[in-house]
Parts: structure tokens; C-alpha cells; sequence
């Protein structure tokens, strides 16, 4: 899905109404039916329902779901808050066909005063429909207490479209002084940047986007370098094994991983690699990383470097089609050579992390050097020692696109909501993964499944994306079955192939 912005959804909305001859009130209706049959379906029926609308669109569409609400036997309270004059045309159509059992009850807030007499009763639901894309500043007045009084309600907060006060398209790095805080945000259609970025975690936990049917048409002619990846598009990705074909046909990987102590993340990388469809893998490394793969992995060939400590020396790459770098090299002087080297001769596609993005931190002349799209796998840390500090995460993706471009790379830059930035400027966020991946070991997998996907054929934008995917797939498979806080990386690795047989069975060249 693409991710627009305010702007480009007005226009969206405004040719959705020209290109399906519907009305703009018609469309409200749409928008507010479907966003009540989910309200209903995520709450029981004596659960009541107190509707807070602002004056414009997204208060429309309030008044709207309020009244269909109330058609379901709903008990249903409307709270319109007069931030303006006047009411949008649709809005006043919505405010009109209010029901009289509605009317009777509602409440109107014009001044602070009034905003300061309201009592939200505990477990009621809020609908928040002040304000959606349309907020043009940041909000004061009667909007902010009411925004306060939510806030500090014991009640369960749906947001339509937007939570009221946030701006989308950005980030200043700061919560909003006067923003609601939402439980579930119902985002129309698409979903919004600013939902991406962590320090909206509070703000928006979750968000659900809702198909309000805008026009298809409209949609994709509308230029975006923002992309949302869901799994319909990663398991259109997916390319079935050749009947004819022989472990030749999909790739040798080199692996340059560990160090003394750290073996493990060798070892995971490249049980990874192998489980991500790699046809031979050989690890590079100590003689002690080597001892413990030989005993848990008989699938990885081996080599053992000269010294006992850390990797150094690695002559022949012509037969690999993929080599990963990283995993628990360390920052050795001679390890970071190896890097060099590895740099100036390789000709295939590679994958870089850990101790490799920290070498390349502190050697940066090195980066423009990379072979064209070498995938790096930075957590936020990592990318502050290669590009320095921001002072935003919107700061922080835009720096993350500049480098993408400039050095000609794939940066997935490792988040909630991973951003795999592209060398065109183009961004793609991923939409799997939960916290029981905030542990040691969890980057070696990502590498080791993008390894194997990179050996296998895939090329390194399709491996970033399909990588990515998966692991945050695979994570969440198993906090579906154990809870996230026992979750082990090694846990993740054995799921893999079920969560490629998943993803497989929605691709169509999968199904025979
Ligand atoms: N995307 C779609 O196709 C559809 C979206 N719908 C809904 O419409 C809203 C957007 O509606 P819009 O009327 O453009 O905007 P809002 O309802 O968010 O608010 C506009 C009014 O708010 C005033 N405003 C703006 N910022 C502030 C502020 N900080 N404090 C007080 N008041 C503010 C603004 O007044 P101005 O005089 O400043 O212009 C407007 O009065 C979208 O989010 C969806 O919910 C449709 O339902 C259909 C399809
Ligand atoms: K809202």
C-alpha cells in the first residue's frame, strides 16, 4: 500500500467522487458504515458509546457512524465540539439526519467552560471524530481540554481517521501537547507516516487500515516514496523452486561471521541462511565457531580462519554468488582488512551487519566503495555511527534516504516498523514483527534469511523486502503459539519454514 499525504488524499477523495459518480455525502455514509459494523463487531452491544465530533469531515463522519449506531439499539451520546462557526456542508447534512432520540440528548461544547463541565463515565467507548486530515495547527482552546479530558478517562478511545491533533505527514519528534491517544485508530484506506514513527507509539499502539473502496485508479496515479508491505505484496515475491534444478541452481553463500565468544551469532546466521532456500553455505570463521557449527549445523561446509580470535583471511570469492559480513566479527584490525578486501574484489551481492556496519562507521571513504546495492542491516544505533545524529525520526528517514541514494545501497534501517530504504529515494516500511524480537541474535537471523534469499537468486531489493518480512512474519507465528517475552531466536529460525509455507500458499505459482 502506498502511504499519501493529506493533500494527496483530498485529491484522492475529491477524483473518487468524479470517477464513481457518487456524492461526497454518499461517500461519508460509506466511510461511516463501514467504520461502525468494525466499532460493532469489537464491542458487545451494552457498551456505551459517547461520539465526540468536530466541525469538519471527520465530525461528519462521527455524526454519521453516531446515528448508525444508534440504528443498531447502540447507546449512543453526541458530543459536538464547536472549535468553529460552521459546521462542512456534510457535516450539517450528518448533524441534520440526526435521529430525535439523539438530538434530545446532545451536548454542545462552545466555550472552555463547557469543555471543563464534561464527564466521560467510566467504561464507556469514545469515538473520536474531532478532527482527521484537515488540522492545519496545532490545536488549542476548547479542542485541547476536551483532548485532555479523553485522555485522562478510564475508556477505551477509537480514533476515526486520524487521532485528533496529529499531524500526518510529519513529525516534530515531540508528542503533540494536545493530541488524542488512542487504543485503535481506524485509518481510511491507507495508512498514515506519521503512525510509523515510534514516538507516536502512545498516541497510535494500533491502527486498522479500513477499506473505504477509494478509486484504484486514482490511488496509484498519485506519486508516493512511501510504501506500507503487507503480505499479499511479499508473497506475490516468493519464486517456487525449479523442478529441474540442483543445489548449484541456488547458490553458494560465504557467511564471515564470529569471533572468540561470539559463535552464536554465526551459528544463527547461517541455520538462517540455510532455512532461506541458500543450495550450499560455507562458514568462514575461529576454530571455536567452526567446532560448534560442525556439531549443530552438518548442512554448513566450514573453513577455519588462521587465528584463533577473529576472522582475517579469506582468499578464493569467485565461486560465491552471496556473501553476509557481520555477525560477531568484531572490530579487529585485521578483520576490518578483511572487509576492505572483501569490498574491492567481490563481485556479487552482499549483505553487511553488526561489527561490519561499525567498521564501516569508522572507516566511511570505504562506503563508496560498496558494490551497487550491497544490502546494510543498521539498527538506529548502528546509523547514527554512519550518518551521524538526527533530531527526528522523520530527520532520521530522510537521512536514511540520502544515504541510500548516495552510496547506491539498500539501508534497512531496524525498527518497529522497519524502514527498507531504496536507492531511488524510496522507502518501504514493514508491517510484521513484534517485541519478543527485541533480543541478542535477532539481527544475525535477519541477515542469515537475506543471505540465503540473496544466494538463492532473489535480487537484493526483492531479499530486503522478502527478509524483512519474514522474520517479523515468523515472530509473529511464534507469539501466536508462546509468549512474546520467551520467544528464542532459535525459536523464530524453526518456525521459518512454516512461515514460508504460509506466505506460499497465497502466491498462485505455489498452488497446484
Ligand atoms: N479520505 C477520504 O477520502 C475521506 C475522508 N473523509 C473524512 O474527512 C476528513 C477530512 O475532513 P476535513 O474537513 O478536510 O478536515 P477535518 O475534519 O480534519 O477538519 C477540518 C476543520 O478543522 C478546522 N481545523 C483545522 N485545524 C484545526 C485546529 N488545530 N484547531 C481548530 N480547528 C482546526 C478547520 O478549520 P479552518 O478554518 O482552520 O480551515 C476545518 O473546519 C478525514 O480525516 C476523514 O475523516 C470523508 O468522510 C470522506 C472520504
Ligand atoms: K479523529
Amino acid at each position: 500500500m502506498k502511504i499519501l499525504s493529506a493533500t494527496q488524499l483530498k485529491i484522492v477523495d475529491a477524483l473518487t467522487i468524479e470517477r464513481q459518480h457518487i456524492s461526497s455525502i454518499d461517500l461519508m455514509e460509506r466511510v461511516a458504515k463501514i467504520c461502525a459494523e468494525r466499532i460493532c463487531s469489537q464491542y458487545t452491544a451494552d457498551l456505551p458509546v459517547v461520539v465526540f465530533c468536530g466541525m469538519g469531515n471527520n465530525g461528519g463522519d462521527g455524526l454519521a457512524i453516531a446515528r448508525l449506531l444508534s440504528e443498531q439499539n447502540r447507546m449512543v451520546q453526541v458530543i459536538v465540539v464547536r472549535h468553529t462557526e460552521h459546521f462542512s456542508a456534510d457535516a450539517q447534512v450528518n448533524f441534520d439526519r440526526l435521529p430525535k432520540s439523539l438530538q434530545a440528548t446532545l451536548i454542545t461544547v462552545r466555550s472552555e467552560n463547557d469543555a471543563g463541565q464534561l464527564h466521560i463515565k467510566e467504561n464507556t467507548c469514545v469515538i473520536d471524530a474531532m478532527l482527521g486530515t484537515g488540522i492545519n495547527k496545532p490545536v488549542t482552546g476548547i479542542l485541547e481540554t476536551v483532548i485532555h479530558k479523553i485522555n485522562s478517562a478510564p475508556c477505551t478511545v477509537i480514533s476515526i481517521d486520524v487521532p485528533s491533533g496529529l499531524m500526518i505527514d510529519h513529525s516534530s519528534g515531540e508528542l503533540p501537547d494536545a493530541c488524542v491517544q488512542a487504543d485503535l485508530v481506524l485509518s481510511l484506506q491507507l495508512p498514515k507516516l506519521a503512525y510509523l514513527f515510534p514516538e507516536n507509539k502512545r498516541i497510535v499502539p494500533h491502527f486498522e487500515c479500513v477499506d473505504i473502496g477509494l478509486d484504484q485508479q486514482a490511488l496509484l496515479e498519485q506519486p508516493s516514496p512511501y510504501y506500507f508491505a503487507e503480505r499479499q505484496d511479499i508473497a506475490a515475491l516468493l519464486v517456487p523452486r525449479n523442478k529441474f534444478s540442483h543445489k548449484g541452481t541456488y547458490g553458494h553463500a560465504l557467511l564471515l561471521a564470529g569471533s572468540s565468544g561470539t559463535s552464536g551469532a554465526a551459528v544463527i546466521a547461517a541455520e538462517a541462511c540455510l532455512r532461506s532456500g541458500a543450495g550450499l553455505l560455507t562458514v568462514h570463521s575461529t576454530k571455536q565457531t567452526v567446532d560448534a557449527l560442525s556439531y549443530r549445523l552438518p548442512e554448513a561446509m566450514t573453513q577455519t580462519d588462521e587465528h584463533d580470535s577473529f576472522i582475517t583471511f579469506c582468499d578464493d570469492l569467485s565461486s560465491y554468488r552471496a556473501i553476509g559480513f557481520g555477525p560477531g566479527v568484531g572490530r579487529a584490525s585485521e578483520t576490518q582488512q578483511l572487509l576492505k578486501s572483501v569490498i574491492q574484489r567481490f563481485q556479487g551481492r552482499l549483505i553487511i551487519d553488526a561489527d561490519g556496519l561499525n567498521i564501516l562507521a569508522e572507516n566511511k571513504t570505504w562506503l563508496e566503495f560498496l558494490p551497487k546495492d550491497t544490502i546494510l542491516t543498521p539498527h538506529p544505533k548502528e546509523f547514527e555511527r554512519l550518518a551521524g545524529p538526527s533530531d527526528t525520526h522523520f530527520d532520521r528517514l530522510q537521512k536514511a534516504r540520502a544515504f541510500a541514494t548516495r552510496y547506491a545501497c539498500i539501508l534497512i534501517l531496524k525498527d518497529t516498523y522497519t524502514h527498507i530504504c531504496m536507492p531511488d529515494g524510496s522507502v518501504v516500511f514493514n508491517s510484521t514483527g513484534n517485541a519478543g524480537l527485541a533480543k541478542g541474535g535477532s539481527g544475525d537471523c535477519l541477515t542469515g534469511i537475506i543471505l540465503g534469499l540473496l544466494t538463492r537468486g532473489y535480487p537484493p531489493p526483492q531479499a530486503a523486502l522478502t527478509g524483512t518480512f519474514i522474520h517479523g512474519y515468523t515472530a509473529d507465528l511464534c507469539a501466536e503459539m508462546m509468549s512474546q517475552e520467551s520467544i528464542l531466536i532459535t525459536d523464530v529460525i524453526r518456525q521459518l519454514p512454516c512461515a514460508f509455507k504460509q506466505l506460499e500458499s497465497t502466491n498462485k505459482f505455489f498452488r497446484s
